[in-house]
């Protein structure tokens, strides 16, 4: 365990960086109660971890976070502004703290390196993120790949997907939470850790032995269609069939899946199996350097590259757009009938004409204008006759 702990530089004397444990799971699974204990157990180890809480829900935290979206959302404000209900409030306020996940980030990247500032503070090597109950909320929004994606891109980035033991102990439940376990890895592509939580209250064993042995789960099938554990009508044990069969059909399809995972019991009540959980976090981080990060790499630099062919596209489209601007008389021209060129003749013709206009009339003009002045003048000479006229009369 202490390796775990201890593993702050690597071999060629650079800081490790921290390894990022996202807490998600069901309503009600534990994954607070969880954090909490997984918080203290760093801190126990003189290893406290950096932690993040990204549920503006919660209305009382059990542990301190360093960066707590309730900061910097209010939930109620949004609720209220956006007129909106708990989830889709929740839904808003992730995409409001996902407009800051560069700073969050940089925040994270100042603590994971040895700050010259403070050289008695150790970089950290555990980042701790608790998540909205609401496990879709997270995992299936676009702000929740956002701050997922960006968090991988920096840290080997793990899932601790959070079992309610005791809940999971029917068939159907335990299928029901594999299947959104499955979804989660297959959708984040991140490794992932099944914490099996309160064995306090439950052992967990059947449910590895499930996961491991498919007879065995086909036996607990059989029993609880004998018990009549999915339904139906009073009277007829298995109810309507469908689920068994369903519930056999899924098994079969996970066992693949089962193969990705850690599994782990826990009791964060208790505090028990709480070391394993960290060996599994120090397997999970180097497969994630081993596997995760190159597929991470190739597909980011796909999306780049995706990217620029996009840009390049848009450029070469404006650039068409430009040149069908500046050549729009041309090509008009070009595509002109020859009726229309006719027309085009024909308003040359008139070009010149009115050219011949402009001259005839500039000429006419001057004539014109020679012409009153003339008669200005004879009329002048008139005024001046009849005035001359008018004075021989009065004297
Ligand atoms: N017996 C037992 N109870 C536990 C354990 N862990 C959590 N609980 C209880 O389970 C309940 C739910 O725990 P939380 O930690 O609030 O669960 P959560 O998943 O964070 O809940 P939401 O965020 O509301 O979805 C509480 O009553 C806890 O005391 C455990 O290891 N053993």
């Amino acid at each position: 365990m202490d390796s775990v702990l201890a593993a702050a530089t690597s071999p060629e004397g650079q800081t490790e960086k921290p390894v990022v444990v996202v807490c998600v799971g069901m309503a009600g699974s534990g994954k607070t109660t969880f954090m909490q204990r997984i918080n203290a157990h760093l801190h126990g180890k003189k290893e406290p971890p950096y932690v993040i809480n990204l549920d503006p829900a919660v209305t009382h935290s059990p542990f301190a976070s360093n960066i707590d979206i309730r900061d910097s959302v209010n939930y109620k404000k949004v609720m209220e502004e956006y007129n909106l209900g708990p989830n889709g409030a929740i839904m808003t306020s992730l995409n409001l703290f996902t407009t800051k996940v560069d700073q969050v980030l940089g925040l994270l990247e100042k603590r994971a390196a040895p700050d010259p500032e403070h050289p008695t503070r150790k970089p950290v090597k555990h980042i701790l993120v608790d998540t909205p109950g609401q496990i879709e909320v997270f995992v299936w929004s676009a702000s929740g790949s956002i701050l997922l994606d960006s968090l991988a891109s920096s840290f080997p980035t793990i899932i601790a997907y959070v079992v309610d033991t005791p809940r999971t102990s029917s068939t159907s439940t335990f299928m029901s939470n594999m299947l959104y376990a499955c979804s989660i890895l297959y959708k984040t592509r991140l490794p992932m850790i099944v914490v099996f939580n309160k064995t306090d209250a439950k052992d967990a064993s059947f449910a590895k032995e499930w996961m491991t042995d498919w007879e065995a789960f086909q036996a607990a099938l059989n029993n609880d269609e004998n018990n009549n554990s999915f339904g139906g009508q009073e009277g007829e044990g298995s109810g309507s069939g469908y689920m068994g069969s369903l519930l056999n059909s899924m098994s079969l399809m996970l066992e693949e899946f089962y193969n990705h995972l850690s599994v782990v019991s826990v009791s964060s009540l208790h505090g028990t199996g709480i070391d394993d959980f960290f060996e599994a976090v120090k397997e999970k981080a180097e497969e994630f350097k081993r596997d995760y990060q190159p597929e991470l790499d190739r597909r980011r630099a796909e999306r780049e590259e995706n990217k620029k062919k996009q840009r390049e596209k848009e450029l070469e489209k404006m650039m068409k757009g430009m040149s069908m601007d500046t050549t729009a008389s041309t090509s008009a021209v070009g595509n002109i009938k020859p009726e229309d060129e006719d027309m085009e003749v024909l308003s040359t013709d008139e070009e010149s004409e009115d050219e011949l206009d402009d001259e005839q009339d500039k000429e006419g003009l001057q004539a014109r204008y020679e012409a009153a002045m003339l008669h200005q003048d004879e009329s002048t000479t008139e005024d001046a006759s009849f005035v001359k006229y008018l004075h021989s009369q009065r004297g």
